[in-house]
């Protein structure tokens, strides 16, 4: 196919005439982190022709651009977040791709083309595929596959409102391409290759990837390709589906809780883990600790339940002080019912271990104790049966004691027997919720209110637990 003559040329003339358009579309994607402080400027990190862009056909164009915005953190010596963007050029936007456009380019060498989304096209999303297909280097990206990939999958570029943006190939591969791009490997990426390594079933392998500026300290994962669980439904849908018909959870989160015990097993094994004593569980606490007030501080609403939260963080600096340790490893990070997939079969599946995008990759990156995940799924169950009128508190918490045994008896570890830890994991993980309710879903917001209320009212765990 013609198309795959790729070139590497880093056409940095093009920026300028693309600013104007990436001015205005840019702020405006959902996975654009830096929503309600104004763009100041952009800067080239690299950019590469996947395909011609000066040529009458379709060119596609890759960019890494750092966002400059007022008061934005610092990522190393760079101001900014860096962005990957897939453009398409063409001198013509055929109908069907009026939805892609970004915008006609006023000057410069591509003055009068169309720009655009290329993840919408599916000429240049199949011309990304047959990359990945066909590994190497083009100029800073380099393409890596594990097994050789069928050609002529179809694309379809998946709608949902997410951090990253995912092309679904013949219904055999999806593959997601990262937005907000962090030097370093990503853990959606090194994590489920390290399961598949250790020969987990639980998370799709990855079969393919790219990354820019490989083996360098600035490399980073740019996309990774993995297997379509076709006809598989999500974990919260599953969840509001029974809840809706009045049908009971339990079976399904006890095989959650074992197929999240498993995932962490083979984590364990796959990399180091680990014991945090004194000082790093003080810590842990100390951090809780400083979240709280910083959300007490974005929503006030926090503030009478602050002493009963915090007692659930002192309770874990106690305990490490009268010497209790806790163990830690690599984690999931961000697990909730929404991360989980059931199968046509049955199965539980895993996905998505990039963790809180929000925190920096080395913080993500650093063991923590498992029972963190637990706590996210608890939580998961609890906003389940509140977003359900009436409220069920008991159908949560049968889900949640069959969720702690399922993980129980495939880990050898009851998560409650960990009371005093999975308590203040619980309470970080509602106090975060808070803050990303107040900004994201205000109509939620009363979700997370509820278990704080619940939370700050329960009498301190045992320092002995
Ligand atoms: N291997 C897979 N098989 C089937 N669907 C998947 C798979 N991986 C992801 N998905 C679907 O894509 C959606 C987004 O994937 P996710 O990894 O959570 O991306 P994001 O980081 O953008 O939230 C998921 O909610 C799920 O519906
Ligand atoms: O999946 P993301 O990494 O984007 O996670 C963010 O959004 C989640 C909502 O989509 C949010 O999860 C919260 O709401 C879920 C129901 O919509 C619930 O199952 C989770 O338990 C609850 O935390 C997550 O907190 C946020 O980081």
């Amino acid at each position: 196919m013609s198309e795959t003559a790729s070139t590497a040329r880093a056409p940095v003339a093009l920026l300028p005439s693309l600013v104007p358009l990436l001015h205005e579309w840019l702020p405006r994607r959902r996975w654009f982190a830096g929503k309600g402080r104004p763009v100041t400027g952009f800067a080239l990190v690299s950019a590469t022709e996947l395909l011609p862009v000066d040529t009458a056909g379709p060119g596609l164009l890759h960019l890494l651009v750092r966002v400059q915005q007022p008061g934005l953190a610092t990522s190393g010596a760079a101001p900014g977040d860096c962005y990957q963007l897939l453009l398409g050029v063409r001198e013509t936007l055929p109908p069907q791709l009026a939805p892609a456009l970004i915008g006609h380019v006023a000057e410069g060498p591509l003055a009068g083309r169309a720009v655009y989304e290329a993840l919408m096209d599916p000429r240049l999303a199949s011309l990304i595929l047959e990359r990945l297909r066909t590994p190497g280097p083009i100029g800073p990206l380099q393409f890596h596959r594990t097994v050789s990939i069928p050609d002529g999958l179809a694309p379809r570029v998946l709608d949902a409102e997410q951090s990253n943006s995912s092309l679904v190939y013949g219904d055999a591969y999806i593959l997601k391409i990262f937005r907000r791009i962090h030097s370093g490997a990503n853990p959606d990426l090194e994590l489920p290759l390290a399961l598949s390594r250790a020969g987990c079933a639980r998370v799709p392998a990855p079969v393919a990837w790219y990354e820019s500026g490989a083996g360098r300290p600035d490399g980073a994962t740019l996309g990774v390709l993995q297997p379509y669980l076709r006809g598989s439904q999500d974990g919260w849908q599953l969840a509001l589906d029974a809840l809706a018909a009045g049908r009971d959870f339990t079976k399904e989160a006890h095989a959650l809780g074992r197929a999240t015990a498993e995932v962490h097993t083979a984590l364990a094994a796959a990399l180091p883990t680990v014991t945090l004593a004194r000082a790093q569980a003080q810590n842990v606490a100390v951090a809780m600790s400083r979240r709280l007030d910083a959300a007490t501080q974005a929503v006030p609403a926090l503030m009478p339940y602050v002493p009963g939260l915090r007692a659930a963080f002192e309770a874990v600096a106690e305990l490490a002080e009268d010497g209790g340790t806790w163990r830690a490893q690599r984690i999931h990070g961000d697990l909730h019912l929404g991360q989980t997939l059931r199968t046509p079969g049955g199965d539980w599946a895993v996905i998505d271990f990039e963790g809180e995008p929000t925190k920096p990759l080395t913080e993500r990156r650093r063991p923590q104790p498992p029972v963190r995940d637990v706590a996210g799924i608890l939580r998961s169950f609890d906003y389940a049966a509140h977003s359900h009128r009436p409220w069920n508190a008991d159908w949560a918490e049968r889900c949640r004691d069959a969720y702690c045994s399922g993980y129980a008896e495939a880990s050898g570890h009851d998560p409650r027997a960990e009371r005093a830890l999975l308590r203040a994991y619980e309470t970080d993980k509602a106090v975060y919720e808070v803050v990303y309710e107040a900004r994201h879903r205000p109509d939620w917001l009363p979700v997370p209110m509820a278990a704080i209320r619940r939370l700050a009212a329960q009498p301190s765990p045992d320092p002995l637990t």
